[in-house]
This record gives C-alpha cells, structure tokens and sequence, in this order.
C-alpha cells in the first residue's frame, strides 16, 4: 500500500526515469496554478498530488502489460486523471484523452503542449460522438456507474481490450451488479492508494446487447 506523498514519488520512480518525474513536477505545478481559475481537482487534494492523483492514476500501469499495441482511451479525463499520468509515463504508447467540457479540454491541449506529449490526442467533445475506433486500452476514473460506462464505449472495445476502472468502494458491487456475459470479463483489484477502494480490471470485447 502506497500510504504518503514519499511513497507514491518512489513508486512512480519506478515506472518513469527522470524525465517523467520532472513533467509530473511540471504538471503538478500547472495544476496548483489553473485550479485558482477552475475547479480542476479538489482543493484539499492538491497537498497530496502524488499520491492522489499521480500514483492513483499510475497504478494502472501494473494491470496493462507494457508493449501493448495500440491506442489507450481514457474517458472523462478532466484535470488529465489517468490520461496525462499514463501519457507521461508510457510516452511510446499513443493516448486518446476523452474530455468534453471546453475549459478543461483547454488545459489538457495546453498540457499536452507544455510536457511534449506527442502521442498523446484530446478528443474534446462527447464521448458519444467520438468516431469508433479499437482501443487497447480503456480506463476511467469517477467517469459514469460501470453499466453506463461500459454501453458508452463498448463500440471501442476488441477481444484484446485491456479494461482498468478505478471505482473506489463500490467496485465489487458494481460488477456484481452487471448481466452475467458482461460479468464474467471483469474481476476487482485492490487499489494501491487506498484501502478501500478498488479497480475493476477485464479483458475482451463488449457486446451492444445488455
Ligand atoms: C468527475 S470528473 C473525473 C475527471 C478525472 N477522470 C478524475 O478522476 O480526476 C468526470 C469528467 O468526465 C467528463 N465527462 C462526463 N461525461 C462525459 C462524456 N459523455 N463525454 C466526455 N466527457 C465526459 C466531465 O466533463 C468531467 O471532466
């Protein structure tokens, strides 16, 4: 368990070298910046940045094998929580940021700019009106309830599709919850960041029917 700010820099270290921490300094002092002029993240978690938000968001890196081909949707990216994190640390790994509101797709295209992240792409606009294309990956935190999230984006999934969820406390019940063939693609992984949370992690491809 990653339980302070000390911890979640020496856990990120290990997935990115230098460069990587540096742009998350960058970044880290962007977002204490823009969060004057809009509401980014929580207030009260801008003192706990790296465990919050940058481990939270880099621990998904442990549940997708490194060298997966193809591209890696994060929807309801917002403030960039996981998009830009994974963009950072996995920067041979082409990203597709899904944001819909304009201010924050703003500053996620002025991140992208700021921490050179040329593989990584900002989809502002709806989910719903994203052209379809294969995602490798697909990761969501705090986006929509899980049976919402998986009928948005089903049109992106492969049988190869790596599904990482961050779904806090209801994770178990929420894939409980889902009809059996959806059911059976996804189990629930301990989060890293927080005792009580979990990841709803899968594989496969997701049929339109319920
Ligand atoms: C609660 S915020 C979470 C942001 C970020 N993932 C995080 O955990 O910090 C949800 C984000 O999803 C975006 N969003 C909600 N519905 C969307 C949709 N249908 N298409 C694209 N973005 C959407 C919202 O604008 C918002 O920025």
């Amino acid at each position: 368990m990653i339980r302070d700010e000390a911890q979640a820099r020496a856990f990120i270290s290990e997935w990115g070298g230098a460069e990587a921490i540096e742009k998350l300094e960058a970044l880290g002092a962007a977002l204490r910046e823009e969060n004057e002029r809009q509401n980014l993240v929580s207030r009260g978690s801008l003192d706990t940045m790296w465990i919050r938000h940058f481990a939270d968001s880099a621990q998904l890196l442990t549940h997708v094998p490194r060298g997966t081909q193809g591209a890696w949707f994060d929807l309801g990216s917002g403030a960039g929580f996981p998009g830009l994190v994974l963009a950072i640390l996995r920067p041979e790994q082409p990203t597709v940021l899904v944001e819909s509101r304009r201010r924050r797709v703003d500053w996620l295209e002025a991140m992208r700019e700021k921490l050179a992240l040329e593989k990584c792409e900002i989809e502002g606009k709806r989910l719903e009106l994203v052209e379809s294309r294969k995602a490798a990956v697909i990761s969501a935190r705090a986006f929509a309830p899980l049976p919402k999230l998986l009928s948005l984006s089903s049109r992106f999934s492969t049988a190869g599709t790596y599904w990482v969820l961050p779904k806090g406390r209801s994770a178990a019940q929420e894939v409980s919850e889902l009809p059996k063939a959806k059911r059976k693609l996804f189990h629930v992984e301990q989060s890293l960041t927080d005792e009580e949370a979990g990841i709803v992690v899968g594989r496969g491809r997701i049929g339109a029917a319920k």
